[in-house]
């Protein structure tokens, strides 16, 4: 038992899935896993480990922004052993030709978060995906017939921003699209020498408007979780 997860040692299996929101992990669970077992429900962040074609797989809810998901990732890594953390979440799309729907692999996070100032005494690092995860996630999707895009994205410490004409700047810098959580799993697994992938599926636009529904979204959802689980 660590601070914030309840499960025992051997409780979670080296690779886990992590939406930002608990019921995603307990749909992933519910909808892919055999035998899915519930492994914490502290804080309602739910976790389950399960079996998936022959092997042990977890997921876990993160909670929203770099400070949740920093936290879940250093415990899992550090009190469970965790390898392989592959963030599947939202993100909104930045570019006119990302669109709702897409799915973005964050090849590196750009961040507003202050965190790794503070830690690099000013000094910028750049959170990149792990190149194996990385290379995997393309090989499976081409096998899949899913199309994948990938580059830059930028984690957010804010979801609703006084200026919504900020994201302009990063999108001319090529930014593909912002979720509020990449830049801090990048950052957590490289510190402990494990492997992380931010796979995002795109569920608005900041360019257009548009928003998908609540059914769309967990259609989409689960090309990304197709791609997701074969990279153990
Ligand atoms: O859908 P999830 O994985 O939670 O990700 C995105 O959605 C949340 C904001 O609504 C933030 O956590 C953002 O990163
Ligand atoms: O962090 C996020 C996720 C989805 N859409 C956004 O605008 N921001």
């Amino acid at each position: 038992m660590s601070v914030h997860i309840e499960a025992q040692m051997g409780e979670i299996a080296e690779t886990i899935l992590l939406p930002g929101d608990p019921l995603r992990a307990k749909w992933i669970a519910h909808t892919y896993f055999e035998d899915p077992k519930l492994f914490n429900d502290v804080r309602g962040m739910l976790g389950y480990t399960g079996i998936y074609k022959g092997k042990p797989i977890s997921t876990m809810g993160t909670g929203m922004g770099v400070p949740s998901i920093s936290i879940y990732a250093h415990e899992l890594i550090t009190e469970y052993g965790v390898k392989n953390l592959i963030r599947v979440g939202s993100a909104g799309s930045y570019q006119k030709e990302i669109k709702v729907r897409d799915i973005v692999l964050a090849m590196a996070a750009s961040s507003t978060s202050g965190i790794n100032r503070l830690r690099f005494n000013g000094a910028d690092y750049a959170p990149t995906a792990d190149f194996g995860l990385f290379q995997k996630a393309l090989e499976v999707a081409k096998i899949k017939n899913i199309t994948l895009k990938a580059g830059n994205v930028l984690t957010s410490d804010e979801f609703y921003g006084d200026d919504v004409e900020a994201y302009k700047k990063w999108s001319a810098f090529g930014v593909l699209c912002v979720d509020m959580e990449s830049s801090g799993l990048y950052t957590i697994a490289a510190k402990h020498k494990v492997k992380a992938l931010s796979i995002l599926t795109i569920s608005d636009s900041l360019v257009t408007g548009e928003r998908t529904t609540a059914e769309e979204r967990e259609t989409t959802f689960k090309e990304m979780i197709d791609v997701a689980l074969e990279l153990t």
